[in-house]
């Protein structure tokens, strides 16, 4: 915690506490097929759509097995970034619709999708899962996450499932953006940082506003700030009677995102909107429900197997009328939605540089002050 502290005290004095984001050219060749394609190969194409073409030195030439790594990924040479990730989509997407047609009389197996880090994916009865995989963390979200589940959202959009769910492993679903995401300072300066997190920002709401199937959150535990406010662009929100819905934006001299500004009002009307959103009031997840921002609350000894009983059902049902149906409720206001995500992040562009907000990220960091 002191490396932390005094990391954060010098960005201060450089008027930053900022990390440093890679938004490099990203690169990839995807000759393989699917089925073809090794777990080495998930991870040097997770690699070239999140990273970019390989950034990191030689291994040296005793270091047998890393060698080998950087090798297969140094050799994916350089593409555009959408190439990049339009590639691992596919060789992903490939793999779900092989791993179906082979595994054909076993239709519960749980099919786990190889390639990435923080979150893990995993398809059964229709249903894909993406499981925020950072439970010693409660589940922050790293720079690394946010471009995994645009990554995960895009493959599964692509699948063959009927729906998707958002979920997270421990006591936590989300305690939302990781603040050490903002305690390096790249070479390129604090406002190259503030824009670069902004874009990133953008997509990863981008991400949700655009899913073309139905969207559910499994809320297992306590939410707080970007995966609360991303609750609005969901369909169906379930929570356990464990968790709480926290925006604590002004006490982190920060403002809303993820669309909420627009979806809480409507979703709960202006005054309780402006309670959690201004005001950082925490909501329980009866009052959650109460206010239209959660759809079911279940008691915590029961939620997963009356949770996920529900989904398999509805899983069941004719997918080209779910799929349709939620797009018929979303294009009323997609192009309202992507202009209201698109001013949120340039005003946070703004809040991250100002000294409101990296005085409350200094003062976690170094009083641990909790929310
Ligand atoms: C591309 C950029 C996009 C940016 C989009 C913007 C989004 C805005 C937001 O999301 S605002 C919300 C930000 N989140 C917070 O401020 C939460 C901060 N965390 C806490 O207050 C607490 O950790 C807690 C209340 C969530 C949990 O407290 P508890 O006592 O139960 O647990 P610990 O504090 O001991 O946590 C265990 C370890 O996890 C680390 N950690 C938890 N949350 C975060 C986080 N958001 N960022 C960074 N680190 C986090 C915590 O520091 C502990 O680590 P340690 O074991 O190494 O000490």
């Amino acid at each position: 915690m002191a490396g932390v502290t005094g990391r954060l005290i010098r960005c201060w004095c450089r008027r930053a506490v900022w990390g440093s984001l890679k938004v490099p050219a990203l690169h990839l060749h995807v000759s393989k097929t699917a089925m073809e394609a090794s777990q080495e190969d998930f991870e040097n194409a997770m690699n070239q759509a999140t990273e970019g073409s390989c950034n990191t030195p030689r291994p040296g030439v005793f270091d047998l097995i890393n060698k080998a790594k950087w090798e297969a990924w140094n050799a994916l040479g350089n593409l555009p970034k959408e190439t990049a990730r339009q590639n691992y989509v596919d060789l992903v997407s490939g793999l779900s619709s092989s791993s179906d047609s082979s595994s054909q009389g076993k239709p519960e197996a749980d099919q786990k999708q190889a390639g990435y880090k923080t979150v893990v994916m995993t398809s059964e009865d229709s249903i894909t899962k993406i499981m925020l995989n950072r439970p010693a963390k409660k589940n922050a979200l790293t720079e690394q996450m946010y471009q995994e589940i645009i990554l995960a959202l895009e493959a599964a959009s692509k699948d063959d499932s009927a729906i998707t769910v958002l979920t997270g492993n421990g006591d936590y679903y989300s305690s939302g953006n990781d603040l050490t995401n903002f305690t390096n300072i790249p070479p390129d300066g604090v406002e190259a940082k503030a824009k670069n997190s902004a874009i990133l920002l953008r997509d990863f709401v981008g991400s949700f506003i655009d899913f073309p199937k139905p969207l559910v959150a499994v809320v297992n535990g306590p939410a707080v700030g970007i995966s609360v406010t991303i609750l609005g662009l969901f369909d169906l929100v379930y929570a356990t009677d464990r968790a709480t819905f926290h925006t604590p934006f002004s006490h982190l001299g920060q403002t809303p995102e993820g669309c909420s500004s627009y979806t809480f009002p409507k979703i709960m009307g202006p005054a309780k909107a402006a309670e959690m959103l201004i005001f950082g009031k925490k909501l329980t997840a009866g009052e959650a429900c109460a206010q239209g921002l959660v759809t079911e609350v279940f008691p915590d000894s029961t939620f997963q197997k009356e949770v996920w009983t529900r989904l398999k059902a509805y899983s069941k049902l004719p997918q080209n009328a779910l799929r349709i149906s939620k797009q018929i409720i979303r294009s009323q206001e997609k192009e309202k939605l992507h202009a209201i995500n698109a001013k949120e992040s340039s005003i946070l562009q703004e809040r991250w540089l100002s000294s409101e907000c990296m005085n409350a990220i200094m003062n976690f960091f170094s009083q641990k002050a909790k929310l």
